[in-house]
């Protein structure tokens, strides 16, 4: 029986030392991007690192988000079958949107992959939102808040990143918004993380800034597809570890996508439908 409840999740701290016990166990694979499960309706990146190791790679399955496949098909449908309307982007805190809508932000170093992220979970049936969103190998792209609304839905939040070339604005933009809008609709900020760069000092210093807010916020690797299994699975591990032992208020769960594959994305969307309230999650 499932236990997850978002509740229940921010409270969960588990002390499982994973990194070390992955230096053991770790098999050998060169396996590539290909071999993720994309094309299957529900298929968790998790998975298929889960077969690299002789150890669980999760000590508590109960923590996993596991839609069904019906839940799945209709988190879809509310990515995929309604209207999108990208905002103009903002920088000054006072011109954010007025409508009362469940927000979702995404956040991390320039260059990570955030635009691409938001541009594939709604791929495909939203030309006008595939044109709108553009994304760039220069870091440092995006410069504004961009809102990209599904009316009476919700909205997901693409950011400016932090690092390289950050705009100066940051602080009192992307910063302020994901500390200060928690407390109304923002109801989950997702902390995007290069599964090929791993973990950088900038990135520990931002995940520090949010475990310090009480934000509720949760953690993804992108890119997986440009690594091999067995890189992705030391880029978890360590970002595992670093959860465990500094970021108590972060969801147990690390997503694992590849905008370029597709794969973790339908997960993902289930993720967003749940925490927006738009879908139902049996057992959870
Ligand atoms: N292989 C691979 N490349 C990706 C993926 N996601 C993004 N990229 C590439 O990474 C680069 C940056 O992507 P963006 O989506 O613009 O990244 P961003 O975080 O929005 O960047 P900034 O606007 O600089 O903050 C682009 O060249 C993308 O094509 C992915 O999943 N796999």
């Amino acid at each position: 029986m499932h236990i997850f409840t978002l509740a229940a999740l921010l409270r969960l701290q588990r002390g499982v030392r994973l990194h070390h016990i992955c230096q053991r166990h770790l098999h050998a694979t060169h396996a590539t991007s290909s071999e993720w499960c994309v094309g299957q309706p529900f298929s968790n990146p998790l998975d298929e690192l889960k077969k690299l190791l002789q150890v669980p790679l999760i000590k508590d399955e109960n923590l996993i988000f596991k839609p069904t496949q019906t839940e799945i098909r209709k988190a879809q449908n509310i990515f995929q079958g309604n209207r999108v309307e990208p905002l103009k982007g903002i920088v000054n805190l006072d011109q954010l949107p007025a409508r009362d809508l469940p927000e979702i932000a995404f956040i991390g170093q320039s260059n990570v992959g955030k635009s691409s992220l938001v541009k594939s979970l709604f791929r495909s049936l939203n030309p006008k939102t595939n044109h709108r969103l553009t994304v760039s190998k220069k870091a440092g792209h995006t410069r504004t808040l961009r809102f990209y609304e599904i009316p009476r839905k919700f909205s997901l939040v693409d950011m400016p990143g932090y690092g390289e070339n950050m705009p100066e604005h940051f602080v009192r933009s992307a910063e302020a918004y994901i500390m200060t809008r928690q407390t109304s609709r923002l109801k989950m900020t997702f902390s995007l993380l290069d599964a090929h760069r791993g973990m950088t000092e900038n990135d520990q210093e931002f995940l520090d800034k949010l475990q310090n807010s009480n934000a509720s916020f949760c953690l993804v690797l992108t890119k997986i597809d440009k690594v091999p299994h067995s890189h992705v699975l030391r880029a978890f591990l360590a970002l595992n570890e670093y959860r465990e032992k500094h970021l108590s208020t972060a969801l147990p769960q690390i997503f694992l996508v590849s905008s370029l594959s597709g794969a973790g994305i339908p997960l993902l969307r289930s993720f967003i439908a749940y925490v927006t309230g738009n879908i139902r999650i049996s057992g959870h």
